[in-house]
This record gives structure tokens, sequence and C-alpha cells, in this order.
């Protein structure tokens, strides 16, 4: 498992090596002891989450302001634009966005750690998102930045209007929103 760096150098994409033969192919999706290697942390994953989704469809961005989740995210068919947004107004990347398309092809997966919000696009006819957090669900906790809040300005590859849900299309703008410290 090959871990690089983003722009924002705590979010990292992970490579897997992947053992392709005339059956198919194998590769091991999350290996505990690869995982500290890579990034120093114990990482306790608590959940996992699986979500299908066809193409256009955008969720995000999210995060939880108590129980802040940790997420290793990746796809399993199709292929997503995977957004991440630094909320920690002490940090030097605070309101910068990075992207990074995960699919099933490219077996990439995406570590977020707690301190971000989340989302992504789906870019294929549909796709199907595996995810580990490294806390509980909180719906009393969670909290949505609005897609396409103009200072964030994500580049999402969009065909046409998102389809997004009822929480979504209600996000609120990062000026206003509750962030970390
Ligand atoms: C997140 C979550 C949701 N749910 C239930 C609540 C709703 O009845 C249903 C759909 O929830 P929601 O519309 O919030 O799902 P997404 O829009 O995919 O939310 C996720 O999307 C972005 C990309 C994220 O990073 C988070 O993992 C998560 O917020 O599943 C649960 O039962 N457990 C959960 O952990």
């Amino acid at each position: 498992m090959k871990a690089t760096p983003t722009a924002m150098p705590e979010v990292l994409v992970f490579e897997p090596k992947v053992f392709g033969d005339s059956r198919g192919f194998f590769y091991e999706s999350y290996n505990a002891r690869e995982f500290f290697e890579q990034t120093g942390q114990n990482a306790n994953f608590v959940q996992d989450n699986h979500s299908r989704s066809a193409r256009n469809v955008l969720r995000g961005l999210h995060y939880q302001i108590r129980q802040p989740q940790g997420k290793l995210i990746r796809v399993i068919h199709g292929a997503i634009f995977d957004v991440v947004v630094d909320i920690r107004r002490s940090s030097p990347f605070f309101g910068r966005w990075i992207g990074v398309e995960l699919s099933a092809e490219n077996c990439r997966q995406l570590w977020v750690p707690p301190g971000f919000a989340h989302g992504f696009v789906v870019t294929s006819d549909s796709a199907e998102c595996l995810y580990k957090t490294t806390d509980y669900w909180s719906p009393e906790h969670e909290r949505s930045i609005l897609w396409n809040d103009p200072e964030l300005a994500i580049d999402w590859p969009l065909s046409g209007e998102p389809m997004l849900s009822g929480k979504d299309s209600h996000g609120v703008l990062l000026a206003d929103a509750e962030v970390f410290a």
C-alpha cells in the first residue's frame, strides 16, 4: 500500500498493490499495520459505510462538529470525484479544497482525517462507495457546507445540475458554518 500526500499533506491517497492473474485480481483493501506505518495513526475504525449513487449525485460537504470522523474511502464500482475541505481555522489550509478521482479502476483510497468536510460527485453512470469511519454517526452533530459555496469555488466535474438531498440543498456557507479551532 503506497501512501501519497495530497496538496493538504494530512490527506493521503493510498494505492494498494493489486495482484492480477488469469482469474481476476486480489488486493488487501485495508491492513491496520500498514495504515499505522503510513499515517503514524492507530485508526480505530468503528463503522463501515456503503453507498450507491447515480451519475451527477453529489453528497456533501459533510462533517460532524462533535465526534468528528476520520474516513477511509474507496470505490468498488464506477468513479467519483472526491472532495475534501479543510475546516480547521488554525490550519494554513483553512478553506482550501482538494479533489481526487477514486474509481473501481484505479483502486485508490482517500484518507480524510477528522477536521475536514467531505463530499463527492459521481462521474460514472453509477458508483458504489465503501468507507470506514473512526467514530460513530451522530446525526445531532452532523453539519453540511454548501457544495457550491462561492468562497470555496470547488470545480466539480458536473454534467448539468447535481442531484442533491434536501439536507445538501440547504448547506451553509463556510463563512457561516461551525468549524474546528
Ligand atoms: C451517514 C449515515 C447516514 N445514515 C442514514 C441516515 C439517512 O436515513 C440515510 C442517508 O443519510 P445521508 O443522506 O446523510 O447519506 P449521505 O448523504 O451519503 O451522507 C454521507 O455522505 C458524505 C459523503 C459523508 O462523508 C458522510 O459519510 C455522510 O454524511 O442513511 C446512517 O444510518 N448512518 C450513517 O452513518
